[in-house]
């Protein structure tokens, strides 16, 4: 089998008679449901990585790991035994979700996806199919619930993140090579379908499921099994968004089905990188990249400085590249053990927070602006709310002048800048579909968002060049 669907893979996709598929894609082209579109028009998200990873953060026995945190476990080679311990350990004292909820409301997040069980194993609430959660550290309370409601009642929307992979689980299995692997890894599906199942139904707000952990072979040769979990989900909890991460086909084929149709919601395979800003390939589904602050630290680490750590501006420009490409871009915090989001987070949620304060017009319901060639000193948005269209500026050109081509038969009528609209900004048309915009002699210590009313325009006043 093999080697046929290599050699049916290895043809261009258009020349490839479709596979009948029992478990590939459900359905071709976006979602347009109330649900989806709500999804989509967030725009901005927080991820949340937070487990027994947090007490350790990087180091162990005095040495520190440069890995990431969450993979402590696997980087410093500790047992199950000694890791799991930890949880005797786990009591977030200072934690307080309506100050993270306030947080992730100022930076202007709509949504959140929290980890419920990271590869660990280990569940932030109060499971009735595992031991090892919540209610059995010092803390004892159910950590999910106390985030949902604190971040609904900001009006922030919830997603559950959920590893499929299980290092704690003992019928976990990286791969099936026998009948007692087949029988245990069908046990496992059984308890992670129950825990799934006791998400969606003990937490009904729950606006979608983040999987994660599905690369391994056991999952590939179960690709039922992560359409059952998506069917599940969307029929206890109707409209829920589920990302492409959880699904492996007939074949094995993940996010894409072997006749390279989009499985899932949104495809998220966009973590820790971005589609270049000219691949329009993206525009045609829903997508969602995740972004750690840090190079590669998803839970908290002792060292902030263990790696580079992106700017808030840096951070802004991903959200703006993102949202011009119709993607929606998650930015990670990694709370400590005892329940804070350390300094360096809560600094860049507030630099953050105060550019969305002015520019969000750019980046809620915006997304791709066909036709509008993207441009070195930013990105287009089109607000598909306000039908605006918003040119968000990253690198002013020393002549201070921001060049924009046209599409066929529009023309730009009026421009100013979206914090200061009695700003004028003179617009020249220079050549057919070539327009300078000349912006005001001021300081801009910081990205800018110009508001553009676009009009419909046929007149012709220039001759093309004969060749
Ligand atoms: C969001 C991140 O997701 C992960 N891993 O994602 C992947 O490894 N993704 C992946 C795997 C293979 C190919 C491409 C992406 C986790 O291991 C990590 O701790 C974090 O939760």
């Amino acid at each position: 089998m093999i080697c046929s669907l290599l050699g049916f893979l290895s043809l261009p996709a258009q020349n490839r008679e479709k596979k009948q598929l029992k478990y590939g894609a459900q359905y071709k082209g976006k979602r347009e449901d109330a649900a989806m579109q709500k999804w989509r028009s967030n725009r901005f998200g927080q991820f949340i990585h937070w487990g027994l990873y947090a007490i350790p953060g990087g180091e162990w026995k005095g040495k520190t790991y440069p890995y990431a945190a969450e993979f402590l476990k696997s980087s410093a080679h500790i047992s199950n035994a000694t890791w799991d311990s930890l949880s005797y350990k786990f009591n977030p004292v200072k934690f307080d979700p309506k100050a993270w909820a306030k947080m992730a409301k100022n930076m202007g997040v709509k949504y959140m996806t929290i980890t419920t069980k990271h590869h660990e194993g280990f569940s932030l609430w109060p499971s009735k199919y595992s031991e090892f959660n919540v209610a059995n550290t010092p803390y004892k309370k159910d950590i999910i619930g106390a985030l949902v409601k604190a971040y609904n009642s900001e009006g922030i929307d919830v997603n559950f993140y959920y590893s499929v992979l299980d290092w704690h689980h003992p019928d976990w299995r990286y791969d099936i090579q026998s009948k007692e692997d087949s029988i245990a890894f069908s046990r496992y599906l059984n308890f992670a379908q129950n825990q799934l199942r006791e998400l969606a139904e003990n937490y009904p707000t729950v606006k979608g499921f983040w999987f994660d952990g599905t690369w391994d072979k056991s999952i590939k040769k179960n690709g039922w099994w992560t359409l059952k979990i998506e069917k599940m989900l969307k029929e206890i909890r109707p409209g829920v968004v589920v990302n492409s991460r959880l699904r492996a086909d007939d074949f094995g084929s993940r996010h894409f089905d072997s006749n390279g149709d989009m499985m899932g919601d949104y495809e998220s395979g966009y973590e820790r990188r971005l589609p270049s800003p000219t691949d329009t390939q993206v525009i045609h589904r829903d997508w969602e990249a995740c972004m750690t602050i840090p190079e590669n630290q998803w839970g908290y680490h002792k060292k902030w400085d263990i790696s580079y750590t992106k700017t808030p501006f840096e951070l802004i420009e991903m959200l703006a590249q993102t949202t011009s490409l119709g993607g929606n871009f998650l930015l990670n915090f990694g709370p400590q053990a005892d329940g804070m989001i350390r300094t360096e987070e809560q600094q860049i949620a507030e630099t953050i927070g105060n550019w969305m304060k002015i520019n969000h017009p750019a980046i809620y319901n915006g997304g791709y602006a066909k036709g509008w060639q993207r441009q070195d000193w930013g990105y287009f948005t089109q607000n598909e709310k306000d039908k605006k269209l918003y040119a968000i500026v990253f690198n002013i050109p020393i002549s201070g002048i921001l060049k924009i081509q046209t599409p066929e038969g529009v023309s730009i009528g009026k421009a100013s800048l979206l914090e200061n609209t009695n700003s004028k900004i003179t617009i020249k048309e220079i050549a057919k579909r070539q327009i300078n915009l000349y912006l005001p002699k001021q300081s801009f210590p910081a990205p800018f968002v110009i508001v553009l009313d676009t009009a419909n325009e046929n007149k012709n006043n220039y001759i093309d060049a004969k060749t």
